[in-house]
């Protein structure tokens, strides 16, 4: 007698129908739950772990702060009531410790983890960002480096000066009538000019027309469709299937894959010559001995206009809100800036702006207190591992987020304050060592940005473009909470709103 009908014999149901075999599935489900439950929270190789009990008896704690797009201040604030080393997840933690970064991000221990990873593909193919196996990853890497050297960046900055010229013409046009101008867009269509310019060599003049590109609300629906494959990844497949608003962030994926194949199918006809098409075209991806065919090399284009766009852009939007609340920190900018370059109209160069020590610390103090990827990178131990004494089986997942190191109050005194001359007043090389030990917005290690020198190019120059150029502050309508730190991976201020009030200023008055 099988195990169903020995259920039914006990119960003496005689005539087994539909409700019965709801009632016994239902049943069945309820009791894994309440099994699983009881081994993570007494049996699982973690259970020694504090943190949430919701987090250590189920994956909902975490699930439900990734669908409401807090992860990130949840673990932060699990952090400060829990300690230095917490549970997330039955089978995840969290380190809050500085020493763990480069212990888990360089290790060869780990590797990303994979349904965090594997939801983060965009149609069907796999891109540098996605890939886990160590080897393919480092033959993807080697293809793409190139693109975006500090070589190929240095050909293109005279294209992003005069984007950010015109850039800047737009706003001075705009607000000569009413001083008050919502910037959001306007720094997503220059970060989306620059990232498609440098990839394809064609500028989709988001900038000068002053309107959005199709493919950013395809950008848009990709942020939503990852949050729904790390629940189910059968969605990757199936999504495109499915009704309403689910189903429609899955086919605006899909055509922002067409328009990227188009792309890719027209660059390779005119064999176009960017340095990241002529490498990527041209050379071979050694793990599959081949070059990419158009779905690969497509998706890679995918990921770097993501990568590329809502990263930078939300980087100066936050700088702009904490620099102009703090009029002394204007100062010292435009001290800093106006000293070295009288014609406030320029659009400096790179090097030269890179060496204002002033210029740099606004920079990454804004990195610091506003990480884009703001949330935990998670990995996989792959073997059991040792971080920072704690030993971590193989199998367990364990990230370190950028948001709660970068407060880390031993690196960074008062670190909930907006403070860029903390990074010029060090008095010790030992406290340098240490504010740079924790200070990881790009990561470290093979998976670190691929795109850092192109967002220090774009920041560093916008800057002090910028506040060359223009005095501002921030509107009286704005509000803190609409520039809270939406955590969907990459963050950008919950508001989607950064409204200002400038007037371009030539001369001194
Ligand atoms: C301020 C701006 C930026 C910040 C703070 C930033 C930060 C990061 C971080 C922390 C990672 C590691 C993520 C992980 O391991 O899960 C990463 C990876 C990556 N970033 Fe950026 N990024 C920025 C701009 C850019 C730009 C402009 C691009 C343009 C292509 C880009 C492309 C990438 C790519 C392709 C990866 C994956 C690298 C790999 O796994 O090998 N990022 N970024």
């Amino acid at each position: 007698m099988g195990l169903f009908e020995h259920l039914i014999s006990l119960f003496s149901i005689r005539k087994v129908n539909t409700f019965h075999v709801i009632y016994f599935s239902l049943a069945a489900v309820v009791v894994y739950l309440v099994l699983s439950v009881v081994w993570n929270l007494f049996f699982h190789p973690l259970r020694r772990f504090p943190g949430p009990l919701l987090a250590r008896a189920s994956t909902i704690w975490y699930r439900i702060a990734g669908f409401q797009a807090n992860k990130a201040h949840w673990i932060h604030a699990a952090h400060s009531r829990y300690g230095p080393v917490i549970r997330v997840a039955p089978n995840e933690l969290s380190f809050a410790d500085p020493a763990a970064v480069r212990q888990v991000y360089t290790s060869k221990e780990f590797v990303k983890a994979e349904t965090f990873y594997r939801a983060k593909t965009i149609y069907h193919e796999n891109h540098v960002f996605s890939i886990r196996n160590i080897e393919d990853h480092h033959s993807r890497r080697r293809l793409l480096n190139k693109g975006f050297s500090l070589a190929a960046l240095t050909d293109f900055e005279s294209s992003l000066s005069i984007k950010i010229r015109t850039l800047l013409d737009q706003w001075a046009m705009r607000t000569r009538e009413n001083p008050t101008i919502e910037v959001y867009p306007w720094l997503y269509y220059l970060s989306f000019d620059t990232i498609y310019h440098l990839l394809f060599g064609v500028d989709p003049e988001c900038v000068k027309t002053g309107q959005s590109h199709e493919v950013m609300q395809y950008m848009t629906a990709w942020r939503m469709t990852y949050i729904y494959k790390e629940l189910i990844p059968s969605l990757e497949r199936w999504g495109i299937f499915m009704p309403a608003t689910v189903g429609d962030t899955f086919r605006k994926v899909r055509k922002w894959k067409f328009y990227a194949m188009e792309v890719v199918r027209s660059a390779r006809m005119k064999d176009a010559k960017t340095p990241f098409l002529q490498n990527v075209l041209h050379g071979e991806d050694s793990s599959f001995g081949r070059p990419l065919n158009d779905s690969e090399l497509a998706e890679e284009c995918m990921g770097a206009m993501f990568g590329g766009t809502g990263t930078t852009a939300n980087s100066f939007i936050y700088l702009l809100w904490a620099t102009l609340q703090i009029p002394e920190v204007v100062k010292s900018l435009q001290q800093e800036l106006r000293m070295k370059f009288p014609d406030r109209k320029t659009v400096p160069d790179f090097l030269a702006c890179s060496k204002l020590p002033y210029v740099q610390a606004v920079i990454s103090e804004t990195l610091r207190l506003y990480p884009t990827i703001i949330g935990t990178q998670p990995r996989t131990a792959t073997e059991d591992a040792l971080v920072c004494g704690v030993v971590v089986p193989k199998g367990t997942t364990v990230g370190i987020q950028n948001y709660t190191i970068h407060r880390n109050a031993d690196a960074f005194p008062d670190p909930e304050s907006f403070r860029p001359s903390r990074w010029l007043e060090t008095n010790s090389e030992a406290s340098l060592n240490k504010m740079r030990e924790v200070f990881v917005p790009f990561s470290v290690g093979r998976h670190a940005c691929l795109g850092k020198t192109l967002a220090e190019f774009e920041l560093t120059v916008l800057v002090a473009a910028f506040f060359l150029r223009f005095d501002a502050t921030v509107d009286p309508t704005m509000l803190h909470g609409g520039m809270k730190m939406e955590d969907r991976f990459s963050a950008a201020p919950i508001g989607r709103s950064l409204v200002l009030r400038m007037q371009e200023r030539l001369v001194e008055e």
